[in-house]
């Protein structure tokens, strides 16, 4: 309960929390204990059985309510006479607008992805509502302030890129189990069971790319005269044989590496029939196609046991068979979800027969899972220190108290005996394009690239902008919105596929773009630079915006990702473009200059555990409250850091 003299700002605050999760859960519960009485809850989730064993106010019953209306619930019970109101939805949806936001003392972020988190931020800047920011994963945690005018907000620093991975190294030439976990489940997975017309890498880069290419395009049809048994052994031979014969043919690639192992399914499975899949013990299976699992059909256990290759094997077939024969509908419109038992069985299974070919060590099911689902085990306790910072900070907030606002850092091993890092917050930066005023500047040749290269790859995939609007001077390029009458969308759909010097108002170097986002009343200016030649490896968008700026990518050290730069001669090592903070977008190796997506991953995203950078720039601001003894570097996170992707609180 708070003192006597914190009392009056804590009972008179409104206060907006956004995530009713891991974090979300723990701060309803500190706010309501602490003596805030007028608490708005913004989550789009309902509950999933995962969430159980650390979002507190959840019981079993709950599973598949909403998260901020039975978070609610549970907190009234003990408080009932304070009122929390729900709103179970998507915080971008045009209801949260300025309006909505300028009610609110203080906002309070438990979310889990970058995308929700700035746009919250930009909607604070615009309603001037301060800011908590926070995030964990596993025993590392963070709090920030951001207070409009006063201290750096969410977006000043820039964030660290996801981890990246050259597409040869997936598709041809893995040395590391995360690169086999990438494939199997951002293209084999994809390729079986997505969208079928979506761009996917799944074949091997030989000298003959063209053939082979085309022989992958065909092989993933079932074909007419054959049975689901037959199709998922013809599958297994064509990806973990044939591939990599195709694969190994091309002598210059393996010059410096070691060969893979082409397996043939009946060398694995010597002397199985067609229709046993094995003498393995079957279990009968449950009725729920959702609940059906290759494990339990095969009855295998523990899935932190490492199966055999031939375990594996039988695995693969069966989950194929399971998804072809129980959930058939639903083929060609997965994607890939760690919380899909069968998905992770079929992930782990092709993982590791692709891991065998290339001789690298197997792993279980627990640990597949872990990696595909880029999962840094949550730490209760992390949230609960967290939730209770946050709540130190919006009081310091709502009293108005700037000289003791702290970012806070909880780490993993004490340094000065301490686990908690206070470290003093930030100037806004001059520079930043969310909350100063300075341009952007854009390098792209004006003769060929279309508006909607600006808008596609620019103003939503970078500037995070959801609803833009671009103008040139006064003549309005492109918007979007439900007013506009059927010539103005036919009309800017027109304008989106036109060369950038040939629009009604001529984009050519030297031109100011003003770029909107309505809903977070965010604006700002991008100077054009023409510019007639594009590095296709290195700058495979054909266009380069300064003023922002990504940091290097890092390394998810929990999911001992590293990057494998390709040294083969047919493979560059390409950047995969980040469009979401916990989803990557490959390009292929000397892709054109229009970027065409190739497929969508959710690989590893930002780590937690290397931020030197983060740390280094911080310590050389001498900003930081406490230096470790020694002078090392204080491990510390950066705000983006707590977008470790999904599932971290
Ligand atoms: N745009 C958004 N609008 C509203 N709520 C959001 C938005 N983005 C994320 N959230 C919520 O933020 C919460 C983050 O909580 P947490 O990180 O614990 O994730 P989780 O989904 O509960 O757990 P896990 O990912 O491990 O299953 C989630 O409840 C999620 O629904
Ligand atoms: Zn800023």
């Amino acid at each position: 309960m708070a003192s006597q003299q914190q009392a009056p700002a804590i009972k008179g605050a409104k206060v907006l929390m956004v995530g009713a999760g891991g974090i979300g859960c723990e701060l309803l519960k500190t706010l309501a204990l602490s003596g805030f009485q007028d608490i708005h809850i913004i989550d789009m989730d309902t509950i999933e059985v995962s969430n159980l064993n650390r979002q507190f106010l959840f019981r079993q019953s709950h599973v598949g309510q909403s998260k901020a209306k039975v978070a609610r619930d549970a907190v009234l019970r003990f408080r009932p006479d304070i009122s929390i109101t729900p709103y179970h939805a998507n915080v971008k949806d045009p209801d949260f607008n300025v309006d909505f936001f300028k009610q609110f003392n203080v906002v309070l972020n438990g979310l889990d992805n970058l995308d929700a988190r700035r746009h919250v931020n930009r909607l604070c800047l615009a309603a001037d509502v301060p800011l908590v920011e926070s995030g964990t994963t596993g025993f590392l945690g963070q709090v920030t302030v951001h207070v409009k005018g006063k201290t750096e907000c969410y977006e000043c620093q820039p964030k660290p890129a996801p981890k990246t991975y050259p597409v040869c190294t997936i598709t041809s030439t893995p040395s590391k189990f995360v690169h086999c976990i990438v494939w199997a489940k951002d293209l084999l997975f994809a390729k079986l069971f997505g969208d079928k017309n979506q761009d996917n890498d799944l074949n091997v880069r030989s000298s003959d790319a063209a053939s082979s290419s085309e022989h992958a395009n065909d092989v993933f049809e079932p074909n007419k005269d054959e049975d689901i048994e037959q199709y998922g052994r013809r599958i297994y031979d064509h990806v973990f044989g044939y591939n990599i014969e195709i694969a190994l043919s091309n002598e210059e690639t393996w010059r410096n590496r070691n060969r893979p192992r082409p397996i043939y399914i009946r060398d694995v499975l010597p002397g199985e029939s067609v229709q046993q899949n094995g003498n393995a013990e079957r279990m009968p299976l449950p009725d729920d196609p959702l609940s059906v699992s290759a494990m339990a059909s095969l009855c295998l256990k523990n899935p932190q046991d490492i199966w055999s290759l031939m375990e594996n094997s039988r695995i693969f077939l069966e989950a194929l068979k399971l998804f072809f024969s129980r959930r058939k509908k639903e083929i060609g419109n997965l994607s890939f979800d760690k919380d899909d038992q069968l998905a992770v069985e079929f992930v782990t299974a092709a993982a590791n027969i692709r891991a065998a070919s290339f001789g690298i060590p197997l792993h279980s099911l627990f640990e597949a899972k872990g990696i595909a689902g880029n999962i840094v085990h949550a730490v209760a306790t992390t949230n609960a220190i967290i939730s209770g910072l946050i709540v130190i900070e919006a009081i310091k907030v709502l009293r108005n108290d700037a000289n003791s606002y702290r970012m806070t850092y909880c780490l993993e091993h004490p340094s000065r005996k301490m686990l908690l890092m206070p470290v003093e917050p930030f100037e806004p930066n001059k520079s930043c394009y969310v909350c100063s005023e300075t341009p952007l500047s854009l390098e792209i040749n004006t003769h060929r690239s279309k508006l909607r290269d600006i808008v596609e790859k620019i103003v939503k995939a970078k500037l995070g902008m959801s609803l833009p609007l671009v103008m040139h001077g006064s003549a309005l390029l492109y918007e979007v919105g439900d007013d506009l009458d059927d010539d103005m969308v036919a009309n800017y759909a027109a304008n989106l596929d036109k060369v950038l010097s040939e629009l009604p108002s001529p984009v050519t170097g030297g031109t100011i773009l003003t770029v909107e986002d309505l809903q977070q009343e965010l604006s700002c200016n991008i100077n054009i630079k023409h510019r007639e030649e594009f590095d296709e490896e290195k700058e495979p968008e054909g266009m380069l915006l300064s003023g922002w700026t990504q940091a290097p990518a890092v390394e998810n050290k929990n999911t001992n990702v590293a990057n494998g730069a390709s040294t083969s001669s047919s493979c560059q090592a390409v950047p995969l473009e980040t469009e979401e903070d916990d989803e990557l977008v490959m390009l292929p190796a000397g892709s054109d200059s229009s970027g065409k997506k190739r497929k969508i991953s959710d690989v590893s995203t930002t780590a937690i555990s290397d931020l030197s950078t983060a740390a280094d720039e911080k310590r050389s601001k001498k900003r930081v409250d406490e230096l470790d003894d020694d002078g090392e570097a204080v491990v510390m996170l950066e705000d983006g850091n707590a977008d470790i992707g999904k599932g971290l609180q």
